[in-house]
């Protein structure tokens, strides 16, 4: 008998969104309906791409190394975790893909969209997510949000005109691709929120 492939779904946001906290609320859902299922992250989500995820948050470096170098853990998720998970039958669930390289390095760094265009091709020409959610809020409660909460990475400490330009970049994305994109109005209260995943979920075959 041939195995389903499972669901690949992504959450995206600019950093404090809100994308953790509902990624918990979800992977809950998932797990009712007696599936297997596979929580990652990027960059990250192997041992090779936490180190890769150290650097790109932590160490100055030129835009285009920062975009190889997500590309590069995402290599690496997708032939070690992504791509037999789903061939399995499994669901997996990232906590940001592609679309964060549009919006950030994109977006926030100004870096031709082409190039990532490009990477994108070679990395991963048939792998898309089934769903995204787009965590969508203002830049100050995301600021305000973040604020409260802990010591600020590199991009967490960029100003509100990068976090504009990704925040634009993302909806564009949205735009783009409105087949697997659900933009959630993060600046709902967090019940509220949880009330629209369920329902998107709920229709997910
Ligand atoms: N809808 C909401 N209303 C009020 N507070 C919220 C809401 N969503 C998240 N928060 C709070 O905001 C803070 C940041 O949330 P969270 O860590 O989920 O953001 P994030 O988008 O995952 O951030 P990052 O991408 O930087 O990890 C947390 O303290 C969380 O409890
Ligand atoms: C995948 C990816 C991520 N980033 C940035 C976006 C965030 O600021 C961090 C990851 O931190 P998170 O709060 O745990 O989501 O990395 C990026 O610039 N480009 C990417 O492709």
């Amino acid at each position: 008998m041939t195995q389903t492939r499972g669901k690949f779904i992504t959450f995206e946001g600019i950093d404090g969104a809100g994308k953790s906290t509902h990624i918990r609320f979800v992977a809950d859902l998932i797990a009712t309906r007696g599936v297997e299922l596979v929580s990652s992250r990027e960059p990250g989500g192997t041992p090779l791409g936490e180190k890769l995820r150290e650097l790109v948050l932590h160490e100055k470096m030129h835009l285009e190394t920062e975009a190889l170098l997500v590309f590069a853990s995402r290599r690496e998720h997708i032939a070690q975790v992504i791509a037999p998970a789903l061939e399995r039958g499994a669901w997996v669930i990232s906590d940001r893909f592609t679309d964060a390289s549009f919006a950030y390095q994109g977006g926030g760094r100004g870096l031709d969209l082409a190039k990532i265009e490009a990477l994108e091709q070679w990395v991963h020409p048939q792998l898309q997510p089934d769903l995204t959610f787009l965590f969508d809020v203002p830049l100050e409660v995301a600021r305000a949000r973040l604020d409260a909460t802990r010591e600020l990475d590199k991009f967490e400490r960029e100003q509100s005109d990068f976090f504009s330009a990704a925040r634009a970049q993302y909806l564009r994305r949205a735009e783009q691709y409105p087949h697997r994109f659900r933009i959630i109005d993060s600046s709902q209260t967090i019940p509220q929120i949880q009330v629209q995943l369920a329902e998107i979920m709920g229709k997910l075959a």
